[in-house]
């Protein structure tokens, strides 16, 4: 079986990026390319990385009016991402059209609520409860718009995995015990995640900032 472990690859630079990937491309099950990979290399990019020969999680986090989600998801469609990102907030129609739209093999997932929140910013944004509450709500919702999953903390996984037994739970921002947080404030470790239900893990930092990428993942791999 492949391993849960996606890398997330967060930097502009198509060398570095291949360069990591191949140093780990044994110890993960995919790849996440995010938005400042994609900005800076486009189609061409998420190409090269593909030929690596691992699943490609493509993070675009698509938030907007239902029309122009539709229309960007069907212009990725020719890179046949094994995981497309779009926000749950941007609503039921959005989301349904999102899904009507991509390839078959692509899973399109709803990020709920960011890692990188806690409760004081969900209360600035004019969000009232708590990210468990918020979290359990949207996957209700991703859930009812034909969406494949969502992604949330490790912190909710367990409560979203009751809502929606079948659904496909993408959990970023885990940390190992001794893990620096950087701006990630709603972690876990990547056992607990695991064992709370997560369907795949999205590792950044941990791996890439380590001094060997591909022993820092086999450490975290070693710990599921
Ligand atoms: O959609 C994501 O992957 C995502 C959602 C979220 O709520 N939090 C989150 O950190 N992510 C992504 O997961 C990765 C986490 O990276 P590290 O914090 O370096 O492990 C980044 O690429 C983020 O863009």
């Amino acid at each position: 079986m492949s391993s849960p472990l996606y890398l997330a690859i967060d930097t502009p630079q198509l060398d570095s990026a291949l360069a990591l990937a191949q140093k780990v491309r044994h110890h993960v099950g995919g790849l996440k390319l995010g938005l400042e990979f994609f900005c800076a290399n486009g189609h061409h990019g998420v190409h090269e990385m593909a030929k690596i020969g691992l699943p490609i999680f493509l993070d675009l986090k698509l938030h907007d009016i239902p029309n122009t989600v539709a229309k960007a998801v069907q212009a990725l469609r020719p890179l046949e991402p094994a995981i497309l990102t779009v926000h749950a907030a941007g609503g039921r129609a959005m989301m349904e059209e999102a899904k009507a739209v991509a390839g078959l093999n692509t899973k399109v997932v709803a990020v709920t609520v960011l890692t990188s929140l806690d409760a004081p910013d969900l209360d600035d944004i004019g969000v009232g409860g708590t990210p468990h509450d918020q979290v359990v709500r949207l996957a209700a919702l991703a859930r009812q718009s034909g969406l494949d999953g969502i992604v949330c903390s490790g912190q909710e996984v367990k409560a979203a995995r009751k809502v929606w037994p079948g659904g496909f739970f993408v959990v970023p921002g885990v940390r190992p015990a001794d893990g620096k947080a950087g701006d990630q404030k709603r972690i876990v470790t990547p056992a607990q995640a695991m064992g709370d239900g997560a369907s795949i893990l999205v590792v950044g930092r941990p791996i890439s900032q380590s001094p060997d990428p591909d022993l820092a993942a086999r450490a975290i791999e070693a710990t599921l």
